[in-house]
């Protein structure tokens, strides 16, 4: 049987006191891409916030790369962070230093210490980026597709099992987002790493198809069909 890499069972999702989602059961295994859709403010990024710990998980069952979501404290988190990367719509790079400084200052920041394997993992993940000469660029010298491909270089960064990606093709133009889902299918494929998607972007769906989740009436639907109307 495939590894389990995300378990929910019986979930509600909380944002503050409102219930978002309730009873969403998921499991999503080693080396599988899933795509979150559904209509905009019906709970996407309220799930993937309470896979990655930033909301809690106050009722049912969660487990997240072998970490259980019930009563993880806040001290546990950053533990959890180790193990999974997270890529967002807008990079979320630090805009006053290079690339390079910026994967340094996540490696330090997650308990990497040893500056000669620091370079060599920094080189390492821009190279599976397909960015190895980029990294004394600051962000802003680079296009909108490199600086996410800078973003999946960090969430690659301690070969996390799964990467949760918030719209990461939101901000590109159609050609730029073929590359940026060919490099994400390709991580998934070559490392086995699942990857969860949450996307508005139907012609992505359609040019690469894979497992569907959509969230709508506060549910959280498996394998859903995917509509082109
Ligand atoms: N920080 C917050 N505090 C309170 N309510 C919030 C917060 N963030 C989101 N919500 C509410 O939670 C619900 C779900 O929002 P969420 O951002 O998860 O939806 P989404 O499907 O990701 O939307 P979009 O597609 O627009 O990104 C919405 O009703 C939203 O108003």
């Amino acid at each position: 049987m495939s590894e389990v890499i995300v378990s929910l069972k019986n979930a509600s999702i909380f944002q503050g006191n409102s219930e978002i989602l309730s009873e969403v059961n998921i499991s999503v295994s080693r080396g599988e891409f899933v795509y979150l859709i559904g209509k905009t403010g019906t709970g996407k990024s309220s799930l993937l916030k309470t896979l990655y710990g930033e909301l809690s998980l106050r009722q049912g069952e969660g487990q997240v790369v072998g970490f259980d979501l019930t009563g993880m404290t806040w001290k546990k988190i950053p533990f959890l962070r180790r193990n999974l990367g997270v890529v967002f719509q807008d990079f979320q790079l630090l805009t006053d230093r290079t690339v390079y400084d910026n994967l340094r200052f996540a490696l330090k920041s997650t308990g990497w210490k040893d500056n000669t394997l620091m370079e060599e993992k920094i080189h390492d993940v821009l190279e599976k980026v397909g960015l190895k000469t980029k990294g004394f660029k600051m962000p802003y010298e680079l296009s909108g597709g490199e600086q996410q491909r800078i973003d999946i270089a960090r969430a690659l960064l301690n070969s996390p099992r799964l990467i949760l990606a918030d719209e990461p093709t939101g901000n590109l133009d159609p050609e730029t987002s073929d590359g940026i889902m060919q490099l994400l299918f390709q991580i998934s494929r070559d490392y086995g790493t699942a990857i969860i998607m949450a996307t508005h972007d139907y012609i992505v769906l359609q040019k690469f198809p894979s497992r569907v989740l959509r969230t709508e009436h506060g549910k959280v639907v498996d394998n859903a069909t995917v509509s082109f109307a």
